[in-house]
């Protein structure tokens, strides 16, 4: 099948390389010239594991090619992909500019009919919107098809997301769109599901925001455990045993962040409002988020009064480990905050440095090196669960920072490790630790 791809970003990246690797012909659009150079040279424009490889091979053998024109990428396609951002509007609903524009990009450049794929997470509604868009703009009144096929990968994992995904959704208003959707995503060999546009849309919405409420219940527990002395890593392990809550993201710490969660579930509450629903318990989600990415702060302003010019190492700047998306990481809500308070800062992350030079105006110091970053601190902040984090030596806290004083908002240690360290600690949902004073 020969397909187009709308926007080069995180998703459009990794559908384009995806579909060509099980073989496809695929042309990615993107109207940023420098991601087009830099993508023509093999050369990835995001952090992902395993997609260079991918990447370089697709274009040896000529089954993958990017451009910046338009017209040239959309040329012979029979099905074009929409990966534009969504991203929030200042109302919390999506913004929708960029799918618009790639719907006029669209009528402007075909003469035939074809199926326009959106895989941007959209509000219910939108496939319709930009179907009839396109029409109404097409040359010689040629007519597209639509299909919803929302995206499920996650940062860091994308590529093994893609082959061994739980499932793929394609929403459509007809079979044969549908059938033709299903032989195209045959080859990943991952479970469809065909249904239609407005429940593939929701799916997209759904998903998310249950997984952001299965975190700030998990968070809203921990904090609760504090109070009554429980250790929620051992609750969230006996709640997971039982199959019908299930293991994953019980991981209590600092909050989601991310490009999606935040803004997904901002916009599912929109999306409620606009069909006079208030979604009471996605907004509590959102508000317990808001304020776990900044309990550490209480936490530190209790143990030191103030940190006036105290030296804090803050490890990790990414949203979450494998990536270098700095998108609604709690780093920028903490850094800032810190910095308020008079504390100098000196931030670590192992590929995230030069991202939050872009994004974070705070003035403050960058390093790569976690022994640089903790060496004569007086306490330190975790941020990002980092490998490089959570398997240093306790002692390095002891041996390099000035007072070894740990606040971790990802519960990196094993409580019996914290206990034969000289660390003083502070996690979320677990007893804090102080070491009995030497002599
Ligand atoms: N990032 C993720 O992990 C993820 C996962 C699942 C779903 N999603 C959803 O997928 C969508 C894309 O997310 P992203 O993170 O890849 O976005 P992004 O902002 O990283 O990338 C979007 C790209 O589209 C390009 N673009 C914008 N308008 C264009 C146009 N008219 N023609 C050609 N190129 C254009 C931009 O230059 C940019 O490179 C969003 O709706 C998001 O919610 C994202
Ligand atoms: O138990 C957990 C699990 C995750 N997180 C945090 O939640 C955020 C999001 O993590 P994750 O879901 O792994 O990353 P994303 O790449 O944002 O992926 C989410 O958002 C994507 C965009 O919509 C979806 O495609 C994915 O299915 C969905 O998992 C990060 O800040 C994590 O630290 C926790 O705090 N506790």
């Amino acid at each position: 099948m020969k397909i187009a791809v709308i926007g080069v970003g995180y998703v459009g990246l990794v559908t384009g390389v995806t579909l060509s690797d099980i073989g496809h012909v695929v042309t990615c659009i993107d109207v940023d010239p420098a991601k087009i150079v830099k993508l023509n040279q093999g050369i990835p424009t995001i952090y992902e594991p395993g997609l260079g490889a991918l990447l370089q091979k697709n274009i040896e053998v000529e089954r993958l090619y990017f451009t910046a024109d338009h017209k040239k990428g959309l040329e012979g396609a029979e099905v074009v992909y929409i990966a534009v951002g969504t991203p929030q509007r200042e109302d919390g609903a999506a913004n929708l500019d960029y799918v618009e524009q790639a719907a006029r990009d669209i009528a402007a450049n075909i003469n035939r009919g074809i199926i326009v794929v959106i895989k941007s997470t959209v509000p219910v509604g939108t496939n319709v919107h930009i179907k009839n868009l396109i029409n109404q703009n097409t040359i010689d009144g040629v007519r597209v098809q639509i299909a919803s096929n929302p995206e499920f990968l996650r940062e860091g994992s994308a590529i093994k997301d893609t082959f061994h995904g739980d499932r793929i959704v394609i929403g459509t208003e007809d079979k044969e769109t549908a059938d033709i959707l299903e032989e195209i995503n045959k080859p990943f060999n991952v479970p469809i599901l065909k249904t239609d546009i407005a429940s593939s849309e929701m799916i997209k919405y759904s998903s998310n925001a249950f997984l952001a409420t299965k975190i700030s219940f998990i968070n809203e527990i921990a904090n609760l455990c504090e109070s009554l002395g429980a250790n929620v890593e051992e609750v969230a392990r006996g709640m997971g045993l039982d199959h019908r809550i299930g293991p994953d993201f019980l991981r209590a710490g600092i909050g989601y962040g991310g490009s999606c969660f935040p803004k997904d579930t901002n916009a599912l509450v929109q999306l409620a409002g606009n069909a006079r629903h208030e979604f009471n318990l996605l907004e509590s989600v959102i508000e317990v988020n808001n304020n776990q990415q900044v309990l550490l702060i209480d936490k530190i302003m209790s143990r030191f009064g103030t940190i006036e010019n105290k030296k804090v190492a803050v490890l990790g700047l990414a949203f979450k480990p494998k990536t270098d998306d700095l998108r609604e990481s709690p780093s920028l809500v903490m850094i800032p905050r810190l910095a308020e308070l008079g504390a100098n800062i000196i931030a670590y992350d192992p590929i995230a440095v030069p991202n939050a030079r872009k994004h974070l105006s705070t003035a403050i110091e960058y390093t790569e090196s976690l022994d640089e970053a903790l060496r004569d601190t007086d306490f330190a902040v975790i941020i990002t669960d980092w490998p490089e984090v959570k398997t240093i030596d306790l002692s390095a806290f002891s041996k390099l920072m000035r007072t070894p004083v740990v606040f971790d908002g990802r519960n990196c240690y094993s409580l019996d490790a914290v206990k034969k360290s000289a660390v003083e600690y502070y996690s979320i949902g677990r007893p804090s630790h102080t070491p009995e004073p030497i002599g």
